[in-house]
């Protein structure tokens, strides 16, 4: 059983497929995948965020993404398509892997915020 956050992030990045900008873009247009970003507030308000993602905090993601919490995010969908990131990809890796435990179907890790701003990906406030 994992116990350090190496094993952990080891484990996670085992289980979640890691995608670059262009195969999340296909994502949503052909999937309509979720996009998620698991940062914290502040970071949110610094950089801004991919376009037309939502924002929940990793703190928050299980309540958000479980259909039965009372605290819900309709968006989340155990059958839709979700996409991650964070700052570097590590917090999207170990969120992917609680949306695995959880039960979604399909989750994939866009890893880092820079990359997608460096592919020339649409960013929003
Ligand atoms: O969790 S992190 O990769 O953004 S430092």
């Amino acid at each position: 059983m994992p116990g350090s956050v190496k094993e952990l992030l080891a484990a996670a990045n085992a289980a979640v497929t890691r995608i670059t900008p262009e195969e999340a873009t296909t994502l949503v247009a052909e999937q309509n995948a979720l996009v998620v970003d698991v940062r914290d507030a502040p970071e949110v308000q610094s950089t801004g965020k991919v376009q037309g993602a939502l924002n929940v905090s990793r703190g928050m993601l299980e309540f958000r993404a479980d259909p039965a919490s009372p605290y819900h995010n309709e968006a989340f969908d155990p059958n839709r398509p979700v996409i991650l990131y964070c700052a570097s990809g590590g917090r999207s890796a170990l969120a992917g892997k609680t949306l695995i435990d959880m039960g979604y179907k399909s989750v994939y890790n866009l890893g880092a915020f820079k990359d997608w701003v460096e592919s020339g990906g649409g960013v929003e406030p």
